[in-house]
């Protein structure tokens, strides 16, 4: 009995495979850029899985690169030392005492605690903030931000050393300002960046939602930038969703093939966007 389940295991993922197989071959040398927001980062499990999908894309052939953000883990770090905080349109105020806990909280606990997971799954992870090696350089967002940054600059050919050696570079979203100030980038704004100066062949935001949701809850599996445009002005697409269709619409006019915005906490979302004929979540292009 148990043989015959085991085949019959064996039977689906054969075929699973042989279905993958065109897929595999669509990103041969792909550059896949995944936002993994705060909100998707989950038990330690969870964080081993999406490691182990990084390491498997990885051996297949695509080159990843991992941004991420930490607004939750912030937010407690944030509340311990009671210093207060607020979004506006999805980005967090920041001064100078908010800034240093930013950096603290993502270049230190939630850049390390990703590159170990990867690099636990055979992978070579090496963590950066966007100040190493002048990764992401940045003017100031807005003057009702403070230390919120807008990427201005991206160190391409510094992540094609890392493709050419096999690393996998993650990304605290932080950036230089031109005088040597600190800056505070929301993390989809950084992906969608280095998307875009990557020409990367897929950006996915791994988040806490499945999708971007129509007015009926459902949610949405192609988008148009035009679409986009609409449920922004109606109030369907707001908070923390509004950085992220931002970020989508920017990145597929600096050249991002498509954009993918998907729940991080479900198993293999990255691996099953990729290589299955359905995909994952709700996929924009132009
Ligand atoms: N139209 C929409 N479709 C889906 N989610 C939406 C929509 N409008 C607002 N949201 C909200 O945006 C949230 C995702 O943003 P956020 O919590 O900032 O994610 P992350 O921490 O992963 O960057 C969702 O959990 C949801 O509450
Ligand atoms: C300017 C700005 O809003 N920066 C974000 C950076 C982290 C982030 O984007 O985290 P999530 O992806 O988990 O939301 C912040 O301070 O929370």
């Amino acid at each position: 009995m148990k043989t015959r389940d085991m085949n019959r295991d064996w039977i689906a993922t054969a075929r699973t495979l042989s279905e993958a197989l065109p897929y595999l071959q669509r990103y041969t040398d792909a550059i896949v850029v995944i936002k993994l927001g705060g909100h998707a980062m989950g038990s330690d499990e969870a964080m081993d899985t999406f490691a182990r999908d990084v390491v498997l894309m990885q051996q297949v052939g695509v080159n990843p690169v991992i941004v991420h953000g930490g607004g939750p883990m912030i937010n407690q770090m944030l509340d311990k030392l009671d210093i207060k905080s607020e979004f506006v349109n999805g980005k967090r105020v920041t001064d100078e005492a908010t800034m240093e806990v930013v950096e603290m909280v993502l270049s230190g606990r939630v850049n390390k605690r990703i590159v170990q997971a990867i690099n636990r799954q055979g992978g070579k992870a090496v963590g950066l903030s966007g100040k190493d090696a002048n990764m992401i350089t940045c003017d100031p967002a807005s003057p009702d931000l403070g230390l919120v940054g807008e990427p201005s600059e991206i160190n391409v050919d510094f992540l094609h050393t890392l493709f050419n050696d096999d690393a996998i570079p993650v990304i605290a979203p932080l950036g230089a300002g031109r005088n040597g100030e600190t800056y505070n980038i929301n993390g989809d704004t950084a992906a969608g960046a280095i998307a875009a100066a990557l020409k990367a062949d897929r950006l996915l935001l791994l988040t806490d939602i499945d999708g971007v949701r129509d007015a009926s809850g459902r949610v949405v599996t192609e988008l148009t930038p035009e679409q986009i445009r609409h449920m922004t002005a109606d109030g369907v697409i707001a908070g923390g969703m509004i950085p992220k269709t931002e970020t989508a619409l920017a990145a597929i006019e600096g050249g991002v093939r498509a954009v993918v915005i998907l729940d991080g906490r479900a198993p293999n979302a990255t691996l099953l966007e990729l290589f299955t004929e359905h995909g994952a979540g709700s996929l924009i292009r132009a």
